[in-house]
């Protein structure tokens, strides 16, 4: 894949977020969401790339703009033969959230960023619209702890990868009624759990950091996060796994089909034989190079959230390449018209 993609796609989640922060606060996250896809889409139109859209917004929200099956990049516009050889590009498959966590926007809290993930062709697994079961922790725990095992068997095993006690490790889990039962057993078993409303895919991405004062994502979120979760873990090397929640008793809310059986068909007919198979990170982002970007809307531990000032707006965003072996912080000044001054911090 062209290693200059990777620089464009900073553009791309920045201008999403952007657009997004503009909504912070103000409880309209479908407005919050609309923005950020259609400044996403449009700036990923401009990149000389032949793309297309594996997980978008497609099913849960029926959007038009950014749907499962899109064709991204300059190449498919309508003037496209001018400037443009399809068939001198390679094909690549991406996977987009451009407002991740709409409810954290609209309430103006912590943790929302607009997030991609890029792949060769077949490259990112093509996720329904399901819930996953998820496990992230840091690298030096990859294929030690295992979602297979109990949280209690996992917290001892991640207390000796990190060489420190049990107590000293903190869980974040989503703040569901159906983690009533994994948040008991994590706290019997002495961790600490942050509890967060929204916003996973920036909890298992902390896992592979450290400072983050987040040492493992447990519970259930939705499956295609997972899947960009599982790009940037692969690129970064920390440990995720997740398996597809198919039973609606399970995670007792209504964003997932309407019973076990119709979501079994529907897993069959999408070709998944194994419906309870554990996928690894590099099974959910299989590709043989992988490009993760984030930017962030509102502030979290890894990234500031937007700030506006007079004429401009600052971002801070994360670019990972399993290429280029780079975890890439970025941090922009986007001057809309001539600014008055430009913050340093
Ligand atoms: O919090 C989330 C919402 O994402 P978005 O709709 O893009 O703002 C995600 O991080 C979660 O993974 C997931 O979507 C969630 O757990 C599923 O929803 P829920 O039924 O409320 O748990
Ligand atoms: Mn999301
Ligand atoms: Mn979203």
């Amino acid at each position: 894949m062209d290693n200059a993609i990777g620089l464009e796609i900073i553009e791309v989640v920045e201008q999403a977020a952007i657009a997004s922060a503009r909504w912070m606060g103000k409880g309209e996250k479908n407005t919050a969401d609309q923005v950020a896809v259609e400044a996403m889409r449009q700036r990923m139109n401009k990149i000389h790339m032949r793309g297309k859209i594996v997980i978008g917004e497609g099913e849960r929200d029926e959007a038009p703009m950014l749907y499962i099956g899109e064709e991204v990049g300059i190449c498919t516009q309508p003037d496209a033969k001018n400037f443009c050889d399809p068939e001198q590009l390679v094909e690549i498959d991406i996977a987009v959230d451009p407002c991740e966590g709409t409810n954290l926007v609209a309430y103006g809290q912590n943790g929302s960023m607009a997030v991609l993930a890029i792949s060769e062709k077949g490259g990112l697994f093509a996720a329904p619209d399901f819930y996953m079961k998820k496990l992230a922790a840091p690298a030096v725990a990859k294929n030690h702890v295992d979602i297979r095992k109990s949280a209690t068997e996992n917290l001892k095993i991640l207390s000796d990868c990190m060489d420190r006690s049990i107590d000293e490790l903190v869980v974040v889990v989503m703040d569901r009624p159906r983690h009533k039962e994994l948040i008991k057993e994590i706290r019997a078993a002495g961790a600490r759990v942050r509890l967060i409303s929204d916003g996973d895919v920036s909890a298992a991405i902390c896992c592979a950091f450290s400072g983050t004062n987040i040492h493992a994502l447990m519970g259930i979120g939705a499956a295609p996060e997972g899947v960009i979760s599982a790009a940037a873990m692969r690129a970064l090397g920390g440990h995720f796994q997740g398996q597809l929640i198919y039973d609606p008793e399970v995670v007792k809310t209504g964003l997932i089909g309407e019973s076990k059986e119709s979501n079994l068909e529907r897993l069959a007919s999408m070709g998944i034989t194994d419906p309870d198979k554990v996928y690894n990170a590099e099974e959910l982002a299989s590709g043989e190079t992988v490009l993760f970007a984030a930017c962030g809307i509102t502030p979290g531990p890894l990234m500031n959230g937007v700030r506006f000032f007079h004429g401009g707006a600052r971002t801070e965003s994360l670019v990972i390449s399993s290429q280029s072996k780079t975890a890439r912080f970025v941090d922009t000044v986007h001057m809309f018209e001539a600014p008055k001054t430009i913050q340093v911090r």
